[in-house]
């Protein structure tokens, strides 16, 4: 008798169902559902203005969705604060990195564990990703603000890793990054999902850099859901023409 296998599919850990949300009367993004599971890194791309960012910023709890619900781990977060969230194991790496420039990196780092009152799990916690990131532990002196671009990316992504989160939702990480810098980031996220089997949810505009770390796609247009599935199939340039 022949087994058959198939591979295992990892439990949902974010699971948005019917989210829409706006600015006052102007609705932004209409009805969307979105699952990550654990451990998958799921790229989000679209046009300027798709609503992308909108839709993170709902899911975390920094913009009060109109309708549709978010549960995390089975359980109902809409509308729950951000601060809970970050507890909950959620982290946001915000568009424009969100460090603290006149700081130095460690500052930023020890920032980043603002919610924890453990000084010692926060050192731990500060080594790991001094680990994970060497040149934060070569610049920690460093003001963060005189660091390369792509350097202030590290540093962002550290403070939001300070909290050990299961999933990590990232807003356009390559935004005004040089390309070869742009390789590199999506290189460390690539590893920081393999090294701590976190899940990602990484907003991007930059379909060649991001499809390939990516294993799982959504695309949004004018708010709307248009694509869900393999990144494979958006490899080929004609039918994500067709997408966009
Ligand atoms: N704070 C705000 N107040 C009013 N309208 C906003 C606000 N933020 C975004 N918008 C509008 O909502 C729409 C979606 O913007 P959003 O930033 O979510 O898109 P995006 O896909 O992330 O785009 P980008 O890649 O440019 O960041 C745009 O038309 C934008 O002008």
């Amino acid at each position: 008798m022949s087994a058959i296998h198939t591979m295992p599919i990892a439990e949902p850990l974010l699971e948005v169902r019917g989210l829409s949300a706006g600015y006052g009367k102007r609705a932004v993004v209409h009805d969307v559902d979105l699952t990550v599971r654990a451990g998958e890194i799921r790229v989000l791309l679209g046009h300027n203005g798709a609503g992308k960012t909108t839709l993170v910023r709902s899911v975390f709890g920094l913009i009060r969705p109109s309708s549709g619900s978010v549960r995390y781990r089975g359980e109902e977060i809409t509308k729950r604060r951000c601060a809970d969230n970050v507890k909950a194991g959620i982290a946001l790496v915000p568009q424009g990195h969100g460090i603290f420039r006149s700081l130095t990196v460690r500052e930023n780092l020890e920032l980043g564990a603002y919610t924890a009152d453990d000084p010692a799990a926060t050192k731990t916690n500060r080594d790991a990703v001094m680990d994970l990131f060497p040149i934060l532990r070569e610049r920690a002196g460093q003001i963060a603000g005189t660091m390369s671009g792509g350097q202030q990316q590290m540093l962002a992504m550290g403070m939001a890793l300070m909290h050990r989160p299961d999933v990590m939702i990232l807003d356009e990480p390559s935004i005004g990054l040089a390309p070869n810098l742009v390789q590199r980031v999506m290189e460390a996220i690539a590893e920081v999902n393999r090294a701590l089997r976190m899940a990602v949810l990484m907003v991007e505009q930059n379909v060649v850099h991001a499809l390939p770390i990516a294993q799982s796609v959504t695309v949004l247009r004018t708010g709307r859901k248009i694509y869900e599935g393999a990144p494979e199939p958006l490899g080929d340039r004609q039918y994500l023409m067709t997408l966009f």
